[in-house]
């Protein structure tokens, strides 16, 4: 076919010349160019592209898979697709390139190859993209070293404190568990010390500089625990996770896992977290691209795990699974030794905390901590004393500072009974509703005091779930516990 302006030329060869001009333009005009065949080799490389990556013997590279000298590159992509990208950026050598990337097609259309042109410093107009990017990723790097720091373990074993035998027991298990690279399962009350524990081990393990990473079973709602695990595909929903996210296991990969309250876990995840225990293998939501991990896990809880086995609320293959390297944690009552030394190091930390000066302990008030039950063990502890320690300005705390909080939280142990009306000396009688709601009310009060507003621990102590007692806070209004 003649083309309109009748001369010899035909639209093949303008599109043909039109196609070398573009060509040779590019080579002049970009930092490098490299074409690949359809296997992603590498079978063509300019001089400016393999000296602008270092590379010595240019004629060394080809027949090399794309990745092995572009790490980054997304040339398999096209060649895969058979879809051009022909704005990117990405970064090489340190530097950010803008990017085009064009499918390479035979005569029927089949995807031969792909060529791409990285471009820097003769675009000047997109010098201000360019370095747009290059601000966003150095800010990007940042948050991501931050992020990394926090996710390491804040604690070693030593941040346990205790010198009781049984604590030093414990704290020479953990050791143990730490040199080995197996499931740890532990158990203990609310506030016994299984999170500082956990990351103790972690830190001590050869996993330390890889990140820790807990998960509240019990705190996430059933219906997000699954996409929470094992992450989104991109794709699978709409709105903000339309994008996909990276699942705990994923982010921990390399490092530890923590899963606390894994008591609570409902029965359909707990089949997929024994595949995941089983195969080091996650698939996320919405994709069925299986993903190999390696993760550490430690798994925690407060409930008696075999019971709820007996009553068909835990997988056995699960607990057995999870039960490799169980450590029992001691309630603070039966380690009662490592109170003067647990006090010392919780009002020190107070002390830090709130600027104020260092309290200490006069001998009835360590009387008194000692002949109490503590239900929530080291957190409810710490608690008192930072509430005790508000009550009053003398340096020296005694027993006497300690008596209204110690007795609300164990209603057993108060010497006075639960006052029933707000005035007077003698219970008023009233209304036996109203009456029972203000006990109740107290009651959850009290256990959210000791639990330091753990809800789900809350919810154990009190024998009722926690959907009841979230329906409980609304009702009495105790949002702000
Ligand atoms: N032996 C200990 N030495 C110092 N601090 C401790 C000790 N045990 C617990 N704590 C502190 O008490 C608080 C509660 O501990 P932690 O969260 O580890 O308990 P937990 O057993 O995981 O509780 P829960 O089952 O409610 O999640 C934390 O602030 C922790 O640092």
């Amino acid at each position: 076919m003649k083309s309109a302006v009748g001369s010899s030329w035909d639209a093949d060869s303008i599109q043909q010349m039109g196609m070398q001009s573009l060509l040779a333009l590019f080579d002049d005009s970009c930092e490098g160019t490299i074409a690949i065949d359809d296997q992603s080799r590498i079978v063509w490389i300019n001089d400016k592209y393999a000296a602008f990556l270092g590379l010595k013997a240019p004629e060394d590279v080809l027949g090399k898979a794309v990745e092995e000298v572009i790490p980054n590159s997304r040339m398999r992509e096209v060649v895969h697709n058979g879809k051009p990208i022909l704005l990117d950026i990405m970064m090489i050598r340190d530097q950010p390139l803008v990017v085009m990337r064009i499918p390479l097609k035979d005569e029927d259309g089949k995807v031969i190859g792909a060529i791409g042109f990285a471009l820097y410093d003769r675009l000047q107009r997109l010098k201000p993209l360019v370095s747009k990017f290059a601000e966003l990723q150095w800010a990007l790097a940042n948050t991501q070293k931050e992020l990394a720091q926090l996710r390491h373990s804040k604690y070693s074993i030593s941040s346990f404190i205790g010198v009781s035998p049984i604590s030093l027991e414990l704290k020479h298990r953990a050791r143990r568990a730490a040199q080995l690279d197996t499931t740890v399962l532990l158990l203990g009350e609310t506030g016994s010390g299984k999170e500082l524990l956990a990351h103790g081990i972690h830190a001590a393990s050869g996993r330390a500089d890889r990140p820790f990473v807990g998960i509240n079973i019990a705190a996430v709602p059933e219906t997000l625990l699954e996409a929470e695990f094992f992450g989104v595909a991109p794709g699978a929903y709409t709105g903000a996770d339309r994008k996909g996210r990276d699942g705990k296991f994923k982010i921990a990969d390399g490092g530890t896992l923590f899963l606390d309250e894994v008591g609570d876990m409902p029965l359909q995840v707990q089949a997929k977290l024994l595949r995941v225990l089983q195969e080091q293998e996650i698939e996320p939501l919405g994709s069925n691209k299986i993903t190999k991990v390696d993760v550490r896990v430690i798994a925690a809880t407060s409930h008696d795990l075999k019971q709820l086995v007996a009553d068909g609320k835990f997988r056995s293959d699960l607990y057995y699974r999870l039960n490799v390297l169980p450590i029992h944690l001691p309630p603070l009552r039966e380690r009662r030794g490592d109170l003067d030394a647990l006090c010392e190091h919780l009002l020190e930390q107070i002390a830090k905390r709130t600027g104020m000066p260092q309290r200490e302990l006069a001998p009835c008030a360590r009387e008194a901590l000692a002949a109490y039950g503590w239900p929530g063990n080291v957190r409810e502890l710490r608690n008192a004393l930072e509430q005790a320690g508000m009550l009053t300005d003398n340096v020296s705390l005694k027993a006497e500072d300690f008596a209204s909080i110690l007795s609300l939280v164990e209603p057993s142990q108060q010497k006075e009974p639960v006052p029933l009306a707000k005035d007077g000396p003698t219970p008023a009688v009233r209304p036996l509703a109203e009456a029972v709601a203000d006990l109740e009310k107290n009651l959850i009060k009290s256990a959210l005091e000791s639990t330091g507003g753990n809800k789900a621990s809350a919810a154990r102590l009190l024998g009722i779930s926690r959907a009841t007692l979230y329906q409980k806070i609304m009702d009495f209004e105790l949002l702000s516990n």
